[in-house]
């Protein structure tokens, strides 16, 4: 029998969905998962989301680099704002980092409860997570981390990548993954432009962050996963053929 693929839109819709058993995929385009993985791809040894920012803050004194955002700005007295630039060229490699942004680590702190396995999933490693997925034995629940609990197009549209990427493996369950594969099925060779009129890209713009946007949105720039284990998020590798 195949595996089932599930969609759930927000965080505020998680409790409609039964979690229990499933690999959760996490999502935050912009810009929380995409920023995760750019740090574990660029050798940073873990990151532990963080709900709150007072926890976040008082975690540099057990010798984590604390990253925190709010509403796209860095949050007072942080190292790190919410931008995956910050991390390239192994600038942070083999430190613990502490994070947390207004959607992203939200979802995950939401994620936790029965599920099998929590995985962050962007662009920037879509092909590298599918390919785990596949190997797999349990259900996929796609968990978008949408914004301050509404729909947004760009985690939406993640989900319906994922969903295409296995749509021949798995059995797809749900209403709202049948919708964001058709949609991503025809808006995918334009990626960038359709999510130009993103809410949130919008948002970003105007905090004058596009080079973030056009990071977020390229495909499959890491071949690694990033995977919850235990408190910690940590990157593991694909093998390629
Ligand atoms: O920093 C970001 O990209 C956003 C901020 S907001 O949603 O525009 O307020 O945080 P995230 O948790 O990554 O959605």
């Amino acid at each position: 029998m195949k595996k089932n693929i599930e969609v759930c839109f927000s965080p505020e819709l998680i409790h409609l969905h039964d979690i229990n058993d499933k690999i959760v995929v996490v999502v935050d385009i912009f810009r929380a998962t995409s920023t995760m993985i750019t740090a574990l791809g660029n050798g940073v040894s873990s990151i532990t989301p963080v709900a709150d920012l007072e926890t976040c803050r008082s975690m540099k004194a057990e010798g984590y680099l604390i990253a925190g955002e709010r509403n796209g700005q860095p949050a007072d007295g942080f190292l790190l704002g919410n931008s995956p630039l910050a991390y390239l060229d192994n600038a942070f490699a083999g430190q613990k980092i502490a994070m947390t942004t207004t959607n992203g680590t939200l979802a995950i702190e939401k994620s936790k409860s029965g599920a099998k396995a929590i995985l962050i999933g962007a662009f920037i490693n879509l092909s590298a997570t599918a390919q785990y997925l596949k190997t797999q034995n349990a259900d996929i629940l796609i968990h978008c981390a949408g914004w301050k609990g509404k729909f947004n197009l760009e985690d939406s549209l993640y989900a319906g990548a994922l969903v295409s990427t296995l749509a021949q493996d798995f059995s797809i369950s749900c209403d709202g993954a049948i919708a964001m594969k058709s949609l991503y099925e025809t808006t995918k060779t334009n990626l960038p432009g359709f999510l130009a009129q993103a809410s949130h890209a919008k948002r970003l713009q105007n905090h004058n962050i596009e080079a973030d946007i056009d990071f977020c949105l390229q495909l499959d720039q890491y071949m690694i996963i990033g995977k919850l284990i235990g408190q910690e998020l940590v990157a593991q590798s694909i093998e390629t053929e």
